[in-house]
């Protein structure tokens, strides 16, 4: 829908920004039709050639999480000191929250393939934002939380990201509000406003893992104790408490719905923090190895953030073993090495429903990924993606590679397996969302035959050196542009 100026529910410069209701934040859109896709600023080349069908074998180590990354940049405009991290994942939405800082004036510089170095200057220049990166994304909202303790009147690019229907940003705006932060929509900018005070309790009024951040950006240089209650517990969450913690802030609660900050007026401070690996990208290489039916050890598994995910293909029959426990490189985080183990085709639908929850259950990004899995298995599994307005329309597609998938609604649908994968006719458009459209490449290597996957731009938004680490599994898998 084109945003509208005159009509209230797109613009909140009014009155009705005052006492933003509940209704009216739920229809305050993001803009991800305005968003730049992407793909025209994409460091990779544009299509992914696949030839599929391989059993593959070996190991793959994972990457650092997207989502736990871009939390991490904009919580470093925190610092005025330097800050360094480590195993940082060099993946498309990285690159876009880094132009976005650098446009500011921040000094940002890889010392390393995976280590990066950040220094800000004591003032920004938040007039010079680069809206093209900006826009691509929607973690840009959590600059939001990060400015306000030393700008009170400035503009950010309306958020992006992937297009899985309409995402508020109604709990950002009234959360933000708490705090003397003001948020209004002109166009395709939030103007952002601030009269800052200490809210002392905020209640979420949805527990996403984007406003709990943006929140504990703004509790972290709130000297009064905040309590956020209603707060999301997942892993980009305590990844972005355990790095704040490492400035200085105090933090309790972490892993639980209720959050209690105490922050600092100023920091400044020296420090490096490895983030933790990425659940989600587990996800995919599980559902890599049960697609392709090949024995595949996952290295560096924070095996506790999908136990769920874990429990439910043990009960459809897949053997796994975890090797080996240890922790993070930030100290905090248990993790395995994983091996999957071939199934030989034993694997049994789910009875129950498999549906997304706040962590601890199934993680909302690790859903996707059970489509391809309930297709190798036998029998009718029923998956309800109640999350998002409009992801599982995009699960569709797995119809062109032969999965006999039916969708009873935008938010259920049912997959009856096993599957014979078979190559589409023709080429496939990625879908633009980062897992939906990863689930197509996970069936597009279990099918036979040669295929072509066009504007991979999203993929490459949240997974490291996809084509080549793959093909380290034995995949044949390469990256072409759109004239090859
Ligand atoms: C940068 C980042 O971390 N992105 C993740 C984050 O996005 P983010 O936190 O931005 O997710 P959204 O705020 O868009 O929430 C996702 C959807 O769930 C709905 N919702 C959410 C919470 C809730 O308590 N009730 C509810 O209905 C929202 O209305 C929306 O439709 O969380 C999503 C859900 O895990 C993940 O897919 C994204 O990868
Ligand atoms: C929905 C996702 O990303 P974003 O929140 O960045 O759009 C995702 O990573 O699956």
């Amino acid at each position: 829908m084109k945003p509208d100026n005159s009509d209230l529910r797109f613009d909140i410069t009014n009155s009705a920004h005052e006492t933003l209701s509940q209704e009216l934040a739920i229809l305050l859109p993001t803009c991800a039709e305005e968003q730049d896709p992407g793909q025209n600023i994409s460091r990779h080349k544009t299509d992914l050639h696949i030839e599929g069908g391989r059993q593959l074998k070996g190991e793959i180590t994972l990457k650092t999480s997207k989502n736990a990354a871009v939390a991490l940049l904009c919580a470093s405009l925190l610092n005025h000191g330097v800050t360094r991290f480590l195993e940082f994942p060099r993946i498309e939405e990285v690159f876009r929250i880094i132009e976005v800082l650098r446009s500011l004036g921040v000094r940002v510089e890889w010392t390393d393939n995976s280590t990066i170095e950040i220094r800000r200057p004591e003032s920004l220049q938040l007039n010079n934002i680069n809206n093209r990166s900006a826009k691509a994304t929607r973690s840009v909202l959590m600059l939001i939380g990060a400015l306000m303790h030393e700008n009170d009147d400035f503009k950010i690019p309306c958020a992006g990201g992937c297009e899985l229907g309409q995402r508020t940003v109604g709990p950002h705006v009234d959360a933000l509000a708490e705090f003397g932060v003001h948020v209004s929509r002109k166009g395709n900018v939030y103007r952002v406003a601030v009269d800052k005070r200490s809210p002392g309790e905020v209640t979420l009024h949805e527990a996403g893992n984007t406003v709990t951040n943006n929140i504990l950006l703004a509790a972290a240089r709130t000297p009064e104790e905040t309590v956020i209650q209603a707060a999301s517990a997942d892993y980009m969450v305590q990844d972005l408490c355990f790095f704040l913690q490492g400035l200085g802030v105090d933090i309790e609660g972490i892993g639980t719905p209720l959050l209690r900050i105490k922050g600092l007026n100023r920091i400044e401070k020296g420090i490096a923090y490895a983030a933790t690996e990425d659940p989600i990208e587990a996800m995919f290489f599980i559902a890599v190895a049960v697609t392709t039916n090949s024995e595949i050890t996952i290295r560096r598994l924070p095996f506790r953030w999908i136990s769920l995910e874990l429990l439910k293909l043990k009960k459809m029959g897949l053997r796994y073993t975890i090797a080996r426990t240890f922790k993070a490189s930030n100290g905090h985080i248990d993790l395995a090495d994983l091996i999957v183990h071939r199934h030989e085709g034993s694997l049994k639908a789910l009875p129950d429903k498999i549906h997304p929850n706040l962590w601890p259950g199934i993680n909302p990004d690790s859903l996707p990924y059970f489509v391809p899995i309930a297709a190798v298995a036998e029998g009718h599994t029923f998956i309800h993606d109640w999350m998002f307005e409009g992801r599982a329309v995009h699960f569709r597609e797995m119809a062109k590679l032969g999965v006999d998938i039916e969708l009873a609604d935008s938010h259920r649908l049912y997959v009856r397996g096993p599957t014979k994968f078979h190559k589409p006719e023709g080429e496939l458009v990625c879908p633009p969302a980062l897992r939906p459209a990863s689930v197509l490449l996970i069936g597009l290597l279990a099918a036979s035959g040669v295929s072509v996957m066009r504007n991979v731009y999203t993929i490459h938004r949240g997974y490291e050196d996809i084509a080549a680490r793959l093909s380290s599994l034995g995949a044949r898998v390469r990256e072409i542009s759109d004239n090859e």
